[in-house]
């Protein structure tokens, strides 16, 4: 398994990993890792995972040492060039340990690489072995990239210049200009994204982090006639890692965000959480802080700051030395009951906890992924990559989420705050409004489990995996 290491893309790779080998005694895995300002806690959940069974190996690169002026696109892409002699070398001691036990099996049956390692498939040829690849994104997105490559290829259309809605077999909907995301409408980003596209097609097959019953009609819409040189996908989700945040996060600081949670009746707080990188200025940060006191909701905030100046641009955000800082005056002391302000936090056993009503996300697809697990309804407030499609298809098409603010897009450069009574008025929708929602987040949350279940959907899929993977 050849993971990008990201902290939305790793705990998936390392959950998938886990539960392929409680399926089958047929296979064991290694997973190739390098260590970057991504995800610096990895090496905490690897070594638990390592031991935790022996057919889980983990090699792990030498530090990456990353140019501080590359962007992350460029970060990114470096990486992935570092990865690529390292990772032939391990193919090659697996190879060389086949060879010395004595049994004629061959112990490399195959490569799994994450979508943005794509770079990397050509090794996988060079051992004569297959190349699969795996989505932390949803089966939406996959589609969609699929759908913009061959119009960009086929059709000699170019999205970044459609500027209205966009038709896509993955959706029932078109989607709005504003709900599009960069890879449709930024040069930069769909000429990458437009690279790895032609390679996955080259893919034996494209695992995927979702579920038939909550994204049938994209799966659907990505095999046979609509577009046959789409590789065989297999939705194997939710893969939704939980002991990420009990290995990690054993800490004072996050033992009183439980100790207060505890003390909080049932279903009754705000969860806000931006992801690994959503941060936001101080404007926004003051209109968010008198929402939430207007709303008069109890609340728990995850606020992180983005990397400075002197900083590399690629970090992930980071917390702040002291909340008070960037906070409206008085407002800690005004809300000392109502809420909590904090830095990184766990965030699964966060939305577990029974205290929790409701979620202000960036519908990062993990994030979307553990809140549907927990049955917490989503209030949309999509920031980069993908997450505007996602918005678009939990608040429109599925109909599942509420909206916060669904675009940066949909308003002018001056106009992006979202004010304060806007934030309000989301929250109280949210949480005062949601209850038709609010049981289709639990059905929604028994099917993610049913899934997993022998004979669920994607335990079958895992199955027809693991025999395709084989031969
Ligand atoms: O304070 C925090 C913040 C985040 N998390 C965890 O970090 C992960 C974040 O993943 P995700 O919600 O997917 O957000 P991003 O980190 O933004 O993920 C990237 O990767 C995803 C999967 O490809 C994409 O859907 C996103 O758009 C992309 O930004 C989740 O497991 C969260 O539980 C915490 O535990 N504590």
């Amino acid at each position: 398994m050849i993971p990008i290491p990201a902290i939305g893309h790793l705990p998936p790779v390392f959950e998938f990993s886990k539960r392929l080998i409680s399926q089958t005694n047929r296979l064991s895995v290694t997973i190739v890792l390098i260590r970057t300002p991504f995800a610096p806690e990895i090496e905490s959940f690897s070594d638990s995972l390592a031991a935790s069974d022996p057919r889980l190996a983990f090699v792990m690169l030498p530090d990456f040492r990353p140019d501080p002026n590359s962007t992350r696109i460029e970060l990114f892409a470096s990486v992935v060039a570092a990865q690529e002699g390292r990772v032939r070398e391990v193919a090659r001691g697996i190879v060389a340990r086949s060879a010395g036990s004595g049994s004629g099996n061959p112990l490399l049956a195959g490569f799994v690489f994450d979508m943005f390692c794509s770079a990397l498939m050509g090794t996988a040829a060079e051992f004569g072995v297959p190349a699969y690849v795996f989505s932390p994104p949803n089966a939406t997105f996959l589609g969609f990239v699929f759908h913009v490559q061959k119009l960009h290829d086929e059709e000699r259309v170019d999205t970044t210049e459609v500027g209205g809605e966009l038709a896509v077999p993955c959706l029932t909907r078109s989607v709005p200009w504003w709900a599009l995301p960069d890879v449709a409408v930024d040069k930069t980003w769909q000429a990458i994204m437009l690279e790895h596209t032609r390679r996955i097609r080259g893919a034996k097959g494209v695992l995927v982090n979702t579920f038939r019953e909550l994204e049938s009609h994209a799966l659907d819409s990505m095999c046979g006639a609509q577009d046959d040189d789409v590789p065989p996908v297999y939705p194997v989700g939710p893969i939704v890692n939980l002991e990420v945040d009990d290995v990690a996060y054993d800490d004072d600081r996050t033992n009183e965000i439980f100790r207060w949670l505890d003390d909080q009746p049932d279903s009754s707080v705000v969860f806000l959480c931006f992801g690994t990188m959503g941060t936001f200025g101080e404007d926004q940060v003051r209109e968010i802080a008198y929402g939430l006191e207007q709303s008069g909701h109890r609340f728990l905030w995850v606020l992180r700051r983005p990397p400075s100046d002197h900083e590399p641009k690629s970090n992930i955000s980071t917390d702040y030395d002291d909340l008070i800082d960037i906070l409206p005056e008085g407002f800690s002391d005004r809300t000392v009951e109502a809420g909590r302000v904090v830095g990184w936090a766990p965030q699964k056993a966060i939305l577990a906890h029974k205290a929790i009503g409701g979620f202000v996300s960036h519908c990062g697809w993990n994030s979307i992924l553990e809140s549907l697990w927990f049955a917490v309804p989503i209030a949309a407030w999509p920031m980069y990559a993908e997450q505007q499609l996602n918005a678009f298809q939990l608040v429109v098409e599925l109909e599942l989420a509420t909206e916060m603010k669904l675009s940066y897009r949909m308003k002018g450069e001056n106009d992006m705050i979202v004010s304060a009574s806007e934030i309000e008025r989301g929250i109280r929708r949210l949480m005062e409004e949601g209850m038709e929602k609010r049981v289709k987040w639990e059905e929604m949350s028994e099917m993610a489990r049913k899934t997993l279940m022998v004979s669920g959907s994607s335990f079958s899929s895992t199955g027809r995996f693991v025999r395709d993977f084989l031969g």
